[in-house]
């Protein structure tokens, strides 16, 4: 995909995939004006995935866009995204029993929703592990607001080079092994 990023609808409905510089491999689709799908490949909560998460989406300059949400685990998220220059800078605010517990959080999170908020609970919030990370952009897609193909299934290890490789999705951007 090889189109200037301009305006806020340039960026809805695109779908990336990034490489944050601690080595941390994330999947993320701009769903539309107020939500956003992950994936997560690579890192501390390698496995987790959303959709269909709340967040505040805005374009700060032309072509470059901040997204920032709160989750049901009390992380807190907030993106920088400047796809014409391939790269993001994002901070990721993670309540302790997230750093202590990440494999409660390491699920199709939607069906689990209750145990999310158990969790946050029970255990610590503080003090909060912050991750601040410059990531550089590997994928880029052109997805359309609202496909819910683009994020439907679990993460397993070949998915970001399937999608890479063009294997993932057909000319309409629909799911080929569905
Ligand atoms: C915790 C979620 C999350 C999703 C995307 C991203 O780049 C960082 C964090």
């Amino acid at each position: 995909m090889t189109k200037e990023f301009k305006t806020l609808d340039d960026f809805l409905g695109t779908h990336f995939i990034y490489t944050y510089d601690n080595g941390w491999e994330y999947e993320w689709y701009a769903k539309n004006d107020h939500t956003v799908d992950y994936r997560i490949h690579g890192g501390m909560v390698a496995g987790r995935w959303v959709t269909d998460q709340e967040a505040n989406i805005v374009m700060l300059v032309p072509g470059i866009y901040k997204i920032a949400w709160t989750e049901p685990t009390g992380t807190d998220v907030a993106l920088d995204f400047v796809p014409n220059e391939g790269k993001l800078n994002g901070t990721i605010f993670f309540p302790k029993w997230v750093q202590d517990h990440p494999e409660i959080t390491v699920t199709y999170q939607n069906e689990h929703i209750d145990v999310m908020e158990a969790a946050r609970e029970k255990y610590d919030t503080y003090p909060k592990l912050v991750v601040p990370e410059f990531a550089k952009i590997t994928y880029m897609g052109d997805a359309g607001q609202n496909n819910e193909d683009v994020i439907s299934e679990a993460p397993y290890a070949s998915l970001p080079d399937d999608i890479r490789a063009g294997k993932y999705f057909d000319a309409n951007y629909k799911r080929i092994n569905k």
